[in-house]
């Protein structure tokens, strides 16, 4: 599968509105690179009227290029450099050294067209609040799971385990191979895009890093499969947003706690009553 890499030159203000545009519009691969926004998307779910009226209403242009699969490798071996959450977790490829003695978690991650390498605000700012929470012989979900970097995570926090489902196919195989090279036999990754079939109350952790949208949408369904007084941590949420996501997660009995921000996005951990 080829997928279609867009440049948009932006201003800095107006980035995180975009990038949360363009994921409600299935853009699932971000970087950003100075003023540049790079985006990428399945060739097939590529609309080119969808992309120029959303930027045209911004004011903005933007230069498309179709990236077979087998470069990818080079795209994103030339541009990705370790993550480090602090002391607690590192993310790298396989072709960095280890990060041995620089963190108490580390992650190997090949993403090619995923999202989820630590370098987004949004899954730096999900490890950070994980970092405070006891995952020892816990049921975890991870909803939208990407390269499967939080449901490894989890795992490697003492998930008893943590199954993760991600509605693209190729993430889904990413996460895959991902959870096999760093050993990860507690994680199961499948394809799907509802929450509504799933058990009721089998979870202590929700981890949910979308979108405002797919979080409102879904509120009801991950309040339902979390245990009483289990956890739920949501991303993905712009600033702006905070308010709505709050009054969602309310009326589902859901109860705000700690938070954790970066370059205007907010992760937020909640309570189930
Ligand atoms: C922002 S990425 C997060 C990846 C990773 N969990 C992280 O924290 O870095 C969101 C992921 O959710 C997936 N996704 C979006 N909508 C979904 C849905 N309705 N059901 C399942 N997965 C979805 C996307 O394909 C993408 O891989």
């Amino acid at each position: 599968m080829s997928h279609i890499a867009i440049t948009i030159s932006a201003p800095p203000e107006i980035k995180d509105i975009l990038i949360a545009q363009l994921a409600d519009a299935g853009y699932e691969g971000f970087e950003e690179n100075g003023d540049q926004l790079i985006a990428y998307i399945p060739e097939e779910q590529f609309d080119e009227n969808t992309l120029t009226g959303m930027l045209g209403s911004h004011g903005l242009d933007y230069t498309k290029e179709t990236i077979a699969q087998a470069n990818w490798n080079a795209v994103w071996e030339s541009n990705f450099q370790p993550v480090l959450v602090d002391a607690f977790c590192g993310i790298r490829a396989g072709f960095h050294e280890p990060l041995a003695g620089k963190v108490k978690h580390e992650i190997v991650i090949t993403p090619k067209m995923s999202f989820g390498t630590g370098h987004h605000a949004t899954t730096y700012s999900v490890i950070k609040l994980m970092e405070g929470i006891d995952f020892r012989g816990k049921r975890v979900f991870d909803f939208g799971t990407g390269t499967g970097i939080l449901a490894i995570l989890a795992e490697k926090l003492g998930a008893a385990e943590a199954d993760a489902i991600d509605n693209d196919t190729w993430a889904v195989e990413n996460a895959l191979e991902n959870a096999e090279t760093n050993g990860a036999g507690a994680v199961k990754i499948w394809r799907e895009e509802q929450l509504d079939g799933l058990e009721e109350g089998k979870y202590d952790i929700v981890l949910a890093n979308i979108n405002r949208n797919i979080l409102l949408a879904n509120m009801a369904h991950m309040k339902r499969i979390l245990k009483k007084h289990g956890i739920l941590i949501l991303s993905g949420i712009l600033q702006e947003d905070e308010p709505a996501i709050v009054k969602a997660a309310g009326e589902n009995g859901l109860a705000p706690g700690k938070k954790a921000e970066r370059e205007h996005w907010l992760a937020i951990s909640f309570t189930a009553g």
